[in-house]
């Protein structure tokens, strides 16, 4: 019999995650797989693991999950929930030097539309950048002018002319300063507006299993900050960092021509501060990519908990909500925290070493102005240059970190934008008339997230035009999945869809899903006004068709009702209404959009008797002369459909009319209904 105990550390924590007692009998994966399960339904995002039995990790059973291949195990699990970026760098060390020259290149590809401002602002940054280093020189001069007795001029000038012309060049540097920060501005915001807009475009592109394995608040993040991160390395760093290059080089070479013995001194501390702002500069680029997932995921749990707020507080769990969101916000400060001590000793160890260049250079210096070796004014020029040139190593230092920064910001972004979504919207051929025929053959279907669930296992089933088929089925038997399956949010394992016999594969997917209207139970509304939410798949729309489509959906007597009539704003999710009347706005923009197949997804369950009737009224408008597929729970709302396909292990188990299934003996269908009637006078008790 051995114990053995799982450790997983997230942040600063240290949870044991699993406890094995075992005489060799478990198999040690469901072990490991459980306690994974564990972490992830814990919202526990594991950075190492480890296994507290010696004994065990050196048995040949167990060494297939010692740390790095154990660590491989987890990261190929589905329920790891690492970046997929992360995963990648752990696969291909050996790539990683020539992966970072190739991200630094597709960093700056980025500013390449930009190229003609940036190279007008860096025209203006060497001008401004000349006439800033000529400072030192000049005020050395005026030193030298003043303290000797025998020079009363520079190149002809006396000390009030030289002073005047010297304040007109300083003028004409803060000009083309202020107009290299302008440009450069101009250039990061163009950069950062097309960026949002290509990584937006590619975002709505995307396939639906994209959709499942990535959640809101972390694409949301992607659009916002790293967008601005990268924008931001690209010119403002770009522009300080060329600065600080242009004064470190004419600084230095400047610095040589004054005393080449007091510029050796200098030089001595320039390699290791070099040295060391690489390292720092490494250090915080890693740091940096594991900030923004953090950020993300603070984005992600805030946008989901806030957009459920009602569940939030009906349950009373702000405290854990709180608690929750805190974690995740302990785990930037830590991050932080790291960036901070990193940058405290950079900063501070590099500080200390300009000072005491400085102080033997004054000293050594000094003893040469004693020797008359050089002048008080040449040995300030040097000091200044000295300054000017401190300033800007640590400038191109943080020019390094911030543009590792960018690169970790970038690598995020083009995961995004790089990515091919598995379904292409723009292709395929456009039918001249759909009269609605639907065939699915022999289709077999998992979700990508969960490959080895099978939903449907040869499934088919034919809807001749114009046909009312209700899809039914006990719950998970997948019959909203059909209506996934049509509208092509998801292309199925093995078999085809036929629409008037021409598969759908081969059919423009953009002018395809313009034929298909959905009614589902949670209409989605959009923050706006009545009209335009009726106007959502019919942009071009006049009022008068608004109106009409209004009137047929059974909404036109409460937005009559309405101060503001069909310029009400609904509110995000068009929290301002009720459901029914969400609903029946749902069927009105259904009507406006007159599909030719409709799929209605349990559009009348979650609405009391008085909507229902409203809404099915309005259903049975929009029903009429299309195929429509209705999802129904309630089995009672399909009587009048044409045929009624019952679904059961992963296809159709039954078809017929409402009540040829119903006459079978032992019929799932039959059962479902009974099912129903039993619940149904409880139901009924319970109202009285
Ligand atoms: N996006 C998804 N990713 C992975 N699995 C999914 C996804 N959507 C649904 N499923 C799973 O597929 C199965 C079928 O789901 P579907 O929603 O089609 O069932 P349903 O018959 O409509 O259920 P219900 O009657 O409860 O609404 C369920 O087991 C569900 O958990």
């Amino acid at each position: 019999m051995t114990t053995s105990i799982i450790s997983a550390e997230s942040g600063d924590a240290v949870f044991d995650v699993g406890m094995l007692v075992s005489n060799g009998s478990i198999p040690e994966r469901c072990f490991l797989d459980s306690s994974f399960l564990l972490c992830a339904a814990s919202n526990i995002r594991l950075t190492r693991f480890c296994i507290k039995q010696p004994k065990l990790l050196s048995s040949p059973k167990f060494n297939a999950f010692q740390p790095p291949s154990f660590r491989r195990s987890f990261a190929s699990s589905q329920l790891c929930r690492r970046p997929a970026q992360e995963q990648v760098k752990e696969q291909a060390p050996a790539t990683k030097k020539k992966a970072n020259a190739g991200e630094v290149r597709k960093l700056f590809g980025l500013a390449k539309p930009e190229s003609k401002t940036i190279a007008g602002a860096t025209g203006l940054l060497v001008i401004s950048s000349a006439i800033t280093m000529s400072v030192p020189f000049s005020m050395g001069k005026i030193i030298d002018i003043v303290t000797h007795p025998d020079m009363d001029s520079y190149l002809g000038l006396t000390m009030p002319e030289f002073a005047g012309a010297l304040s007109m060049i300083f003028v004409l540097g803060a000009a083309a300063n202020a107009g290299r920060v302008l440009l450069f501005r101009i250039a990061g915001e163009r950069i950062i507006q097309r960026l949002r807009n290509d990584l937006y475009k590619s975002i709505l592109k995307q396939d639906m299993a994209f959709f499942d394995k990535n959640r809101t608040g972390e694409l949301i993040s992607r659009l916002s900050t790293d967008t601005a991160i990268v924008g931001k390395s690209l010119t403002g760093n770009v522009s300080d960092g060329l600065r600080a290059l242009a004064t470190a080089t004419v600084g230095s070479s400047m610095m040589l021509v004054v005393s080449p013995k007091l510029t050796g001194i200098m030089m001595l501390i320039v390699p290791p501060v070099a040295l060391f702002g690489i390292v720092y500069g490494r250090y915080v680029k890693t740091l940096s990519r594991k900030t923004q997932t953090a950020l993300s995921e603070i984005t992600k749990v805030a946008e989901e908990r806030i957009s459920s707020i009602r569940t939030v507080q009906a349950f009373a769990k702000e405290e854990a909500e709180q608690k929750r969101y805190g974690l995740r916000v302990l785990d930037v400060f830590t991050l932080a925290k790291k960036e901070a001590l990193a940058s405290a000793a950079f900063f501070g160890g590099a500080g200390l070493s300009g000072n005491l260049a400085v102080l033997a250079v004054l000293w050594y210096g000094g003893h040469m102005v004693m020797h008359n070796a050089i002048t008080i004014g040449e040995l300030t020029s040097f000091m200044l240059y000295t300054a000017y040139v401190g300033t800007a190593l640590g400038g191109m230092t943080s020019f390094y970190s911030e543009i590792m920064k960018g690169v970790g910001a970038s690598d995020r972004i083009f995961e995004l934008l790089d990515r091919k979504s598995s379904i292409n919207v723009e292709n395929g051929k456009i039918l001249c008339d759909v009269k609605g025929k639907i065939k699915f053959e022999g289709i077999n279907f998992s979700y990508p997230t969960r490959p080895h669930s099978h939903i449907f296992k040869n499934f088919s089933l034919t809807v001749q035009p114009g046909t009312v088929v209700a899809v039914v089925g006990p719950s998970g038997s997948g019959k909203s999945t059909v209506g996934s399956l049509l509208l092509r949010y998801y292309d199925p394992d093995a078999g085809n869809i036929y629409i008037d016999d021409t598969d759908v594969k081969d059919i423009n997917l953009r002018w395809w899903r313009e034929q298909v209207g959905v009614v589902s139970q949670e209409p989605t509304l959009f923050a706006g006004t009545i009209a335009e939410n009726i106007a959502y798949g019919r942009e071009n729309a006049t009022l008068e068709e608004i109106e009409n489509a209004a009137v047929k959906a059974n909404c036109a007597s409460f937005i009559s009702g309405f101060a503001d009539k069909y310029n009400t704003v609904v509110g995000e999710r068009g929290i301002s209404l009720s459901g029914g009347q969400k609903q029946r706005i749902a069927i009105a923009r259904a009507l406006l959009k007159n599909p030719k197949i409709l799929i209605l997804d349990e559009a009348t369950s979650a609405l009391d008797s008085e909507s229902e009737v409203l809404v099915q009224e309005a259903l049975n408008r929009l029903m009429h002369g299309r195929t429509v597929f209705t999802i129904a729970h309630r089995l009672s709302t399909i009587r009048s459909a044409d045929l009624v396909a019952c679904l059961s292990d992963g296809g159709v188990s039954e078809l017929g009319t409402y009540y040829e299934l119903l006459s079978r003996e032992d019929g799932v269908f039959r059962k479902l209904v009974e099912l129903q009637s039993l619940a149904g006078p409880e139901d009924q008790e319970e109202r009285q």
